[in-house]
């Protein structure tokens, strides 16, 4: 793929209506579990991202059949799946670089007895551990083995047994993963400090659809009693949270009248209350979220008075991949906030760019930064600068569209992992962002 740039023009203002696309993280969930069934899966609202794709061109080259109906509506169907395609060069190549190609073990494990992957890629945003998927596959029965030359994981089991586990750590991929093996199980799974992010619930919904039995869902406390077999079903992917906090972000940062289209706020949380914490004012209209053009808006303070913190937690606390985007709209906001990302320890060192931009940022270890706003006395400029990962990546979209002067954004494949169009969607609400070829 060629390399691209994004040159964005500054000082923008927004206006208008924008859709969210389906969430990238739920789609590459439900998106392996078609592998589950050898019916035909229907699945709605699928993002057409760079992640995705490389996942639907993983699927197919293991047989799968697929067809795309129309924009975002696609069908599966594994009823001739090929297991020699998992040792060839290009499911190597390719499973290498996208996070959810993980979730492929748990479906191959429980309907073929049988799963290769070598070490998933995704943001390198800090260590990504794997050891909650293989424990768990372990309690289920699997015989696993890590080659440390390559790097690769292989792991078998004549048919999956239902346990009762604890999971190593809250892991939203490793749940699923687990859970996709856990309903081919012969007897009752149990797994407790489950993720119950929106995307393990929607999981859980389409496995139900398609025959499974699992209560405790939105939980930590999963239940599941095995069947033989699943059958098929029709799915609709949920509007992309991050999407609409990164929409947010944008039209804060901007000084931008939004209207964020049908955007499911019942399945929203805590993201909502966390951008009105620094200040942004938000209308929640039926489905639609309004945020009104704002001059400038005011973090707010602890009770005592002390400063606001704003850290990541599994759900339903806030996630860690809209962190990046408080920050940067943290840097015109009145008053200082503390973000605090537990989580990973690599992904605030995009704060050096914004620093280079003019903003107000102390990084006060590779965990915390302290962002002093600057009340929109100063605005940022425009840079050239490159993308380190796919939520920094936007927030140095949102950090250029506000600035002075044109910004060059390099390594934008990083954003196209996750944000359809992006650039053709913002333009058409007044932006001014040219893809170049580089
Ligand atoms: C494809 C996909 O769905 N990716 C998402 C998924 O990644 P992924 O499923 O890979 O992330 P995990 O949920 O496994 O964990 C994320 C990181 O947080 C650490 N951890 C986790 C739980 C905890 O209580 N404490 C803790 O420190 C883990 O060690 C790991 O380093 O979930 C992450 C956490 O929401 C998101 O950032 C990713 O966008
Ligand atoms: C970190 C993310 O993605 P991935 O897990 O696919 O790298 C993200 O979506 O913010």
């Amino acid at each position: 793929m060629a390399n691209q740039a994004f040159i964005v023009e500054g000082n923008t203002i927004l206006n208008g209506e924008i859709e969210p696309q389906g969430a990238k993280n739920e789609a590459l969930q439900v998106l392996c579990a078609v592998m589950l069934t050898d019916q035909k899966v229907e699945i709605k609202n699928v993002p057409e991202i760079l992640d995705v794709e490389k996942l639907i061109s993983l699927l197919r080259g293991l047989g799968v059949k697929i067809e795309r109906l129309s924009k975002g509506h696609y069908s599966f169907q594994a009823d001739d799946i090929d297991l020699d395609y998992l040792s060839s060069d290009e499911y190597q190549n390719d499973a290498k670089k996208i996070r959810g190609s993980v979730m492929l073990i748990g479906p191959l494990l429980a309907r073929f007895g049988k799963a290769y992957l070598p070490q998933p890629g995704g943001d390198k945003i800090g260590r990504r551990r794997l050891d909650t998927h293989f424990i768990g596959f372990q309690k289920l029965g699997g015989e696993f083995k890590f080659d440390e030359e390559t790097n690769d994981f292989y792991i078998h089991a004549d048919r999956l047994k239902g346990c009762y586990m604890l999971m190593d750590e809250i892991s939203v991929t490793g749940t699923a993963n687990v859970l996709m093996g856990a309903v081919l199980a012969e007897g009752v799974t149990t797994i407790y400090n489950a993720a119950c992010e929106p995307y393990v619930q929607q999981l859980c919904k389409m496995l139900v659809g398609m025959g499974a039995k699992i209560s405790g869902i939105g939980s930590n406390l999963l239940k599941i009693t095995g069947v033989e077999s699943l059958g098929g079903t029709n799915h609709r992917v949920l509007p992309d949270m991050i999407e609409i906090g990164s929409f947010i972000g944008m039209a804060a940062m901007t000084k931008s009248d939004l209207r964020i289209k049908n955007a499911a706020v019942k399945e929203l949380g805590n993201i909502p209350s966390v951008f009105q914490k620094l200040g942004i004012k938000l209308e929640i209209e039926n489905d639609d979220i309004h945020i009104p053009a704002q001059e400038l808006y005011e973090i707010s303070s602890f009770i005592d008075g002390s400063i606001l913190t704003i850290y990541d937690s599994p759900w339903p606390g806030f996630t860690p991949d809209l962190l990046s985007i408080i920050l940067v709209v943290a840097t015109q906001a009145r008053g200082s906030v503390l973000i605090h990302q537990k989580m990973f320890e690599s992904r605030l060192f995009f704060v050096d760019k914004l620093i280079d931009m003019g903003a107000k940022i102390i990084l006060c270890d590779p965990h915390r930064a302290t962002v002093i706003g600057l009340e929109r006395k100063t605005q940022l400029r425009g840079i050239s600068m490159s993308s380190p990962d796919i939520r920094a990546g936007v927030s140095l979209l949102i950090a250029a569209l506000s600035a002075n002067g044109s910004s060059t954004i390099h390594n934008i494949q990083q954003i196209d992992r996750g944000y359809q169009n992006i650039d053709g969607r913002l333009n058409a609400l007044g932006a001014n962002i040219e893809r170049v070829d580089l």
